[in-house]
């Protein structure tokens, strides 16, 4: 019963929040005096692209998830963009770790607040052929220089990083957020911030990440319903 009940909340919520009744794709909306023209036509580009891919098939063509030549974007809505980008904007100069970069939509997001806040972004990507075009499209926003571009298996760089990180923000494949969690937990500085997208899919491993975030000392966090549903989560030794 439980279980059904939370598959229901789950269609609610998704209802409530879906694509068409609450994405706002214009970005001056988000303040045409914060996002400077660069940015803004990166994120109009990309948003034409996820369009496409939004109402597109959604059957995965040969070589997708993951036979290394996905092609989808898989990317995370303007609301989450824009929520990731005030929440980064609060800290100050911040060390920021993306893990799943996909072709760079969050990123922009992200590096955006980096350079606002004379922080810094670390990315980190399975694919090349992906992380190449975050690269070039970070260029063309004028942000490429923000942003620290990695290729490889995320859980084994994130414990090759140097120092501590402010800001996390998690979103590649489900079964690996718990191990990313293990991987990055030991480096989180004093009220660093993690963001994890995705948590009101139905893969279970987003359950798993949920309780096992929530269980770690020094974590307050809480569930939101914005764009696939984000964990917020903050971290404040004793
Ligand atoms: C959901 S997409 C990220 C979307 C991106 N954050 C955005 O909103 O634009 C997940 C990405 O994680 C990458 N990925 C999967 N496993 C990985 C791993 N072990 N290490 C690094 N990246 C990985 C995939 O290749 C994919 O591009």
């Amino acid at each position: 019963m439980a279980q059904l009940g939370d598959v229901v909340a789950r269609h609610l919520l998704r209802f409530a929040f879906r694509e068409e009744l609450a994405i706002d794709w214009r970005v001056p909306s988000f303040g045409e005096h914060v996002l400077d023209d660069r940015v803004s036509a990166v994120l109009d580009t990309y948003h034409a692209r996820m369009r496409e891919e939004r109402t597109g098939p959604h059957a995965e063509t040969p070589g997708g998830r993951d036979g290394g030549q996905d092609q989808r974007m898989r990317a995370i809505g303007p609301d989450t963009g824009r929520l990731l980008n005030i929440l980064v904007r609060s800290l100050a100069a911040p060390t920021i770790l993306e893990i799943g970069t996909s072709f760079g939509y969050s990123g922009i997001w992200l590096a955006e607040a980096a350079r606002a806040t004379g922080g810094r972004l670390v990315t980190m990507e399975l694919h090349g052929y992906k992380s190449a075009h975050a690269r070039e499209m970070a260029e063309k926003a004028g942000l490429a220089d923000h942003i620290d571009f990695k290729v490889g298996d995320a859980v084994a760089m994130i414990g090759e990083l140097p120092g501590t990180v402010d800001f996390v923000f998690l979103d590649l494949w489900k079964d690996l957020y718990v191990p990313c969690l293990e991987a990055f937990y030991p480096k989180l500085a004093p009220g660093a911030i993690i963001v994890a997208d995705n948590m009101l899919g139905p893969d279970p491993a987003v359950k798993d990440y949920g309780k096992a975030v929530r269980a770690r000392p020094g974590i307050t966090s809480v569930l939101l319903p914005v764009g696939s549903g984000i964990e917020v989560s903050r971290y404040e030794p004793a």
